[in-house]
């Protein structure tokens, strides 16, 4: 990578909006966010998340604002952008039929992968998430962590600057939420990686590098959990997160529900 491409945010958004009709999802939001980092959009259910990330993957247009992958504006160069972005979305996308290697090489098709960089590729992935063994076994056939480790294995296929991952973890027992987020937190340490993790669960923002919190439609805070704590005057983010946002305790859910 360029020293430049080093140096400049994975992804920039600045002053997005978007509605429903008269509802305002998303009011005047700004961030930016730089490889290497882990970055926790936490929020309520119907805080704007799942919005946010629509309008990151090009899904649909903002009414106002700009978003930027690696200094590309996706209004004017929405390929360009898309290929450094890769996603785990939060409904599950794998092909139940096809092998766990059926549906990786069939992204990499999509991609335009040659075909023996994308067997060295895929080759390496499994190994990285412990799938080999599982590669000549139907998708339907895997456990709900093992898929979502498909999914991520086949969203990193092409080599992506900017993860996004919407509440990658929703669904999973603790065993396999712990697993897929350490794997994500390791992964920072290649430096090649931004990821933005969007999560309702406070328990999942404590070792991100920046913590934003999304709540209808706007950032309240955005910086380290031990500035979030601060901000607070809280001891624990969930403390912070209620203080912030003025919810009881009944909106944090449970890990793993
Ligand atoms: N297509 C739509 N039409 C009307 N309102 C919508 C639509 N999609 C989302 N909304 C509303 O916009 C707000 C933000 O929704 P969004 O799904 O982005 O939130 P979220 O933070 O992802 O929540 P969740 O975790 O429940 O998915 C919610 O109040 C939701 O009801």
């Amino acid at each position: 990578m360029q020293k430049d491409e080093e140096e400049m945010a994975v992804l920039s958004v600045d002053g997005l909006r978007k509605s429903y009709g008269s509802f305002l999802a998303l009011d005047g939001v700004a961030f930016e966010m730089y490889v290497g980092q882990f970055v926790a959009l936490l929020g309520p259910n119907g805080a704007g998340k799942s919005t946010l990330l629509q309008l990151l993957t090009g899904l649909f247009a903002p009414d106002a604002g700009t978003i930027r992958i690696l200094g590309l504006n996706i209004r004017t160069h929405l390929t360009e952008g898309l290929a450094k972005l890769g996603v785990v979305f939060q409904q599950p996308t794998l092909d139940l039929e096809l092998t766990v290697e059926a549906n990786l090489r069939y992204h990499a098709d999509l991609h335009g992968l040659p075909r023996s960089l994308a067997r060295k590729r895929i080759e390496e992935l499994l190994k990285r998430f412990d799938l080999i063994d599982r590669r000549h076994d139907r998708a339907r056939t895997l456990s709900g962590g093992n898929r979502r480790r498909v999914e991520l294995a086949r969203s990193l296929l092409h080599e992506p600057s900017l993860l996004l991952m919407d509440e990658a973890t929703v669904g999973l027992d603790p065993a396999s939420r712990k697993d897929i987020l350490n794997r994500i937190l390791q992964m920072r340490k290649d430096g090649k990686l931004g990821v933005l993790w969007t999560t309702h669960l406070v328990d999942e923002v404590e070792e991100a590098d920046r913590v934003i919190v999304l709540n209808r439609g706007r950032v309240l805070f955005q910086g380290t959990p031990a500035e979030l704590r601060r901000e607070g005057q809280a001891e624990t983010i969930a403390e912070a997160f209620l203080k912030l946002t003025g919810y009881s305790q009944a909106v944090l859910s449970v890990p793993g529900s």
